[in-house]
């Protein structure tokens, strides 16, 4: 229960049910996080991350509760316009990827800029100010992305369009990141810079939420982890809980191995 006049949470998800090819991949799934709280997603495959992505933006619906509540909460309210959440949300994400370089030509810098719209490429009631430009150019040059402006989308290579996907998604300053494996596909380099922006951008105030299979991508500002499994949450809290090898041997069903350096944790599977 929120006092009043404080923040709602940034995601509040109360026994959501969602199913796809008729079965249940979230299965009456609750999970709270407050704005600040940077949170990383791990799970084997099939697990649900990338269904909770889309649940938390809208690509996808849970099933009603009996009294009709929604059971998703963003930013406390059920109901939104999905363009006025996308606006509130920078969103990376596979399905994205697919979205933005396989259907309708669009130009990276129109990709970008659109950012600020919420909306895929600019139509005709865009209008784009000389602010806007800078900050997307800003944006692509913080991804060493700025040499593929004039390019299709469609004509790029993963990384790249992995990269100007993130500058798209940092435009507008969102309240909140929702990344869904976002460093798939990027260079040894470009992963570090990238890391290094997302580590600034959560000491900025930028709420993240990142979905991940890689231990050693959980910046040291992400504090708390939740694990899935088939579905559900099979743990969470802070990393030293979580990040353990027995959590994560039961979350992959296998043995691993977690190394830690600083703030910094690997993990990998342990050899007999
Ligand atoms: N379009 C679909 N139709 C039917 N089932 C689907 C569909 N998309 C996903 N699923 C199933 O939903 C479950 C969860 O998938 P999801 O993509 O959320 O997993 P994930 O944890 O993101 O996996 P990965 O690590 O492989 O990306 C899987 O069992 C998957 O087969």
């Amino acid at each position: 229960m929120n006092v009043i006049g404080a923040t709602p949470p940034l995601l509040e998800i109360d026994a959501a049910t969602v199913l796809r090819g008729g079965l249940p991949v979230l299965d009456r799934f609750s999970l709270r996080v407050e704005e600040g709280r940077h949170t990383a997603i791990l799970g084997a495959n099939g697990s649900g991350k990338s269904t909770l992505v889309q649940l938390i933006a809208r690509q996808l619906y849970p099933l009603a509760h009996d009294d009709r509540r929604g059971p998703v909460r963003v930013f406390g309210r059920e109901r939104w316009n999905v363009a006025e959440l996308h606006g509130l949300l920078g969103i990376v994400s596979p399905v994205l990827q697919h979205d933005y370089t396989s259907e309708m030509p669009l130009e990276v810098f129109d990709a970008v800029v659109s950012g600020f719209y919420a909306a895929r490429g600019l139509g005709l009631d865009h209008q784009v100010s000389e602010g806007m430009r800078e900050r997307a150019h800003a944006a692509l040059a913080q991804l060493d992305a700025s040499h593929l402006v004039g390019r299709d989308m469609a004509g790029l290579s993963t990384g790249e369009a992995r990269r100007v996907l993130i500058a798209r998604a940092l435009v507008h300053r969102p309240r909140a990141l929702l990344l869904d494996e976002p460093c798939a596909g990027l260079d040894l380099a470009s992963r570090r810079r990238f890391l290094e922006s997302l580590r600034a951008l959560a000491r900025g105030g930028t709420t993240l939420l990142l979905v991940t299979h890689h231990v050693e991508e959980i910046i040291p500002e992400i504090g708390h982890v939740l694990l899935l499994k088939h579905g559900r949450v099979l743990r969470q809290g802070g990393k030293t809980a979580t990040l353990t090898d027995g959590a994560l041997g039961e979350a992959f069903d296998m043995p691993m191995r977690v190394t830690r350096h600083g703030d910094w944790y690997h993990a990998a599977v342990a050899t007999p």
